[in-house]
């Protein structure tokens, strides 16, 4: 394979990055049975065939939006008369007919989306010491999870164990015991380690040694008994920790926890996809002055009441998050010399990758039935999600795999996708395996769409707006109209607050209760506390519940949230442009110079939020929108800035790595990232800050080779 001076190699009329076609051949490819020079030719045809739909779909969405700007705009600033609204957004086709209803159809989905409930993890593709955690996070130590947050309330006292704070933790625990798995008599503060004998005793599935394995809900739960363990050791009945089953799935994400900006940051992602279905990725790194080694867990085995063998997953099933369709990758280049774009890329690469697990040629099996699952997020309706199931049928024909092998979830999480939510479905309801109310980008969708409708509601009063929840109702009455429950995962967002888990016990328990039977947590810790949340609430007897509730009307779905008649202090505007500042640079400032897609950046108060490009793009359209409606100068978005980047910096001070923002701006790539988001922001297609990120970053990049 010989790379011309641009670094490319020709593959079938494509241009093709050097290090991409070297990963596909030499690590990829091998052992799917799929043929090297089939492969890019069939790759070149689908990019022929799918390439001009793709841009045409982008350009819609452009043509709809210049609609829509120019109808709010010319309201201005009175009242949006919801009838009016309804009408045009037919009109321009933004609203479609509602399908004849149907049930989606989709098979061979694994247990874990289609008959259990628990939480979902999310962790970036780009760091493999954490996507080998999220798989292993199928099974979590609830004594670890409540010792190490607040739910447990102060802090542990002393160096070592804090005995006062592991009695909470016990007690909590027991407590818990009593209410999901109780045992015939008595408490389980009390049981003294023989054998128990529950209130249902088919709760009792086996052990495996001392340890007692046990299942509520349909999820695991598992007491070892070590009475060598210091805990254990306390302990009347030698219980030294209580197991849960928690991340029943993880998504892998190649998209909005992550920067990938080019072929290397492409290869770098997929190769970790493909450690993960091979089954053989091993992250090295060092924790507490050791370096310790990382892989994936084995499965888990118990001897059954009746003597048989048990065998439990001891991994989440795994998703793969591809990109959406905006983007154009430089990894290659299509006949005409443009990027190609990237969604197609992914598609393709993610699902060969696939195939080592399907083949079962990988170390473990990730989808038992044989499926692949694919997330595909922001996509603007129906026509989009037809368009992507058409992608999967010729990569399910490139492959040579069964049709609809492949399935999709689809991230709920443009205006235009909820309010048409049911069509969208129905046009990939073979392939269907989740809706997920992904709010955060909604939130932005929202801002963006209704921009020139009038000035937005603060950032911190969008959960609470009427919308919002009409989305979420909707969301779950729509999938379960269309026949979802036992079939696919109908989920809920994102918990963005990864230290708060005290009051993420407190009100997460919402999701499940809506009959949602997955929802999103940050991390495996976030998981194994969630899950607890699934034996407290039986969601399928919530899903029968809501099964015939109608759906909440259209017209809720769209009222703006417009801050109408505000009068906010000097000091509230203030603070609003000051967090959404702090939250962006805090951001912006590690994808641009360090390429770090997901971090948990302080919020003025001081809380530690997860911020991916997401909440970015709110922060970014909220700025922006209270600059185009005068709410705020542009020379006071400017202060903001300015004071933000120097509170910024000293937050990273001890980082070594970290290129200090404040100061004469121009320096700074990452600065100018920033203020273009919000300065921009009115042009960025749908509010999106990919394109402005991925411009920055390659910047950067660029100069970082250039000084190396
Ligand atoms: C709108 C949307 O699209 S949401 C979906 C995208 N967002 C995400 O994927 C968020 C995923 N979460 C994360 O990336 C991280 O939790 C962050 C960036 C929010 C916080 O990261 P940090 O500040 O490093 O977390 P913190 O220091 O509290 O914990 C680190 C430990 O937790 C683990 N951890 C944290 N998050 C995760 C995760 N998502 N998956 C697996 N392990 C994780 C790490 O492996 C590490 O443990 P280790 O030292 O044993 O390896
Ligand atoms: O992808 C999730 C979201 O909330 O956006
Ligand atoms: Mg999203």
């Amino acid at each position: 394979m010989t790379a011309t001076s641009d670094g490319m190699i020709d593959k079938a009329g494509l241009r093709v990055a050097a290090p991409l076609a070297r990963f596909l051949e030499d690590q990829a490819l091998p052992g799917t049975g799929v043929d090297p020079s089939a492969f890019w030719s069939g790759m070149a045809d689908i990019y022929a065939r799918f390439a001009p739909e793709n841009r045409d779909l982008l350009a819609r969405r452009d043509a709809l939006q210049a609609k829509i700007d120019a109808w709010y705009g010319a309201l201005g600033g009175r009242p949006v008369d919801p009838d009016a609204q309804a009408r045009f957004l037919r009109e321009i086709g933004y609203l479609v007919e509602e399908p004849a209803p149907f049930v989606a159809t989709s098979i061979r989905v694994d247990d874990e989306v289609a008959r259990l409930a628990g939480p979902q993890l999310v962790v970036p593709i780009l760091n493999a010491r954490f996507v080998l955690n999220a798989a292993n996070a199928r099974w979590g130590s609830l004594y670890d999870a409540l010792y190490g947050t607040d739910v447990i309330p102060g802090t542990p006292s002393g160096r070592g164990y804090d005995p006062d704070r592991g009695a909470q933790v016990i007690a909590w625990a027991k407590a818990f015991l009593d209410s999901s798995v109780p045992l015939a008599t008595g408490s389980w503060t009390d049981w003294d380690g023989s054998p128990p004998v529950l209130a249902q005793p088919d709760q009792l599935r086996g052990h495996a040694g001392s340890t007692i394995l046990l299942r509520h809900n349909g999820l695991h739960i598992e007491l070892v008994i070590d009475r060598d363990h210091p805990i254990g050791a306390s302990d009347p009945a030698g219980l030294a920790d209580v197991r849960l089953e928690s991340a029943l799935t993880t998504i892998v994400d190649l998209e909005d926890s992550v920067a990938a900006v080019d072929a290397d940051d492409k290869v770098a992602a997929y190769a970790n996809w493909l450690g993960l279905m091979k089954g053989d990725l091993e992250a090295q790194f060092d924790k507490g002055g050791r370096t310790l080694t990382r892989s994936l867990e084995d499965d888990r085995r118990y001897t059954a009441q009746d003597g048989s063998e048990i065998v439990l997953p001891g991994r989440s099933l795994l998703f793969v998050r591809n990109v959406g369709h905006l983007m154009t990758t430089p990894a290659i280049h299509l006949p005409d010399g443009t990027e190609a774009p990237e969604g197609i890329l992914d598609g393709i690469v993610t699902a060969l990758i696939a195939l080592h697990d399907l083949n079962g040629t990988g170390r473990f099996r990730n989808s038992r039935e044989g499926s692949i699952y694919i997330v595909k997020p922001k996509m603007h309706g129906p026509d989009e999600a037809g368009f992507t199931n058409r992608l999967f049928d010729a990569v399910e024909d490139l492959l040579g795999l069964d049709r609809h092998t492949i399935k999709v979830g689809v991230m709920d999480e443009e205006r235009r996708t909820s309010a048409n939510l049911a069509a969208c479905i129905a046009a990939v309801k073979d392939r269907i395996v989740f809706i997920n109310t992904g709010f955060l980008d909604r939130t932005g969708d929202e801002m963006h769409t209704a921009m020139r409708a009038g000035p937005m509601i603060r950032k911190s009063e969008m959960k609470a707006s009427a919308w919002i929840a009409a989305y979420e109702d909707r969301n779950v009455q729509i999938g379960l109209a269309c026949g979802l429950s036992g079939r696919a995962q109908i989920g809920k967002g994102m918990w963005a607050a990864p230290d708060r888990m005290a009051d993420m016990l407190d009100q997460k328990i919402a999701h499940p209760m809506t009959g949602a039977n997955t929802a999103w947590v940050p991390s495996p810790t976030a998981a194994t506390l969630h899950a607890t949340h699934y034996h407290r609430v039986d969601v399928f007897a919530r899903q029968a519940a809501r099964q015939s509730e109608p759906v909440t009307p259209l017209e809720k779905l769209l009222t703006i949230p417009l801050a109408h008649g505000h009068n906010w202090s000097l000091d509230e505007i203030r603070d609003e442009l000051e967090n959404n500042a702090q939250g962006i640079l805090g951001y912006v400032v590690r994808w641009i110079d360090q390429g770090v897609g997901c971090s948990k950046v302080p919020d003025i108060h001081d809380i530690g939020l997860m911020e991916d490009r997401a909440t970015l793009r709110i922060s970014s359209q909220h700025m922006a929108n209270w600059m185009l409606h005068g709410i705020a100068t542009p020379a006071e978005v400017d202060a903001a800035f300015v004071k933000m980047a120097a509170k910024v910096d000293a937050q990273n001070a001890s980082d070594p790595h970290y290129r200090p923002m404040a100061g004469p701006a121009a320096t700074s790539l990452a600065y100018r990232a920033a203020r273009a988001l919000v300065f921009e922001g009115l042009d960025q297609p749908n509010g999106y800050t990919e394109p402005l990120l991925h411009r920055f970053r390659q910047e950067a990049k660029a100069a970082q080779t250039g000084n190396s």
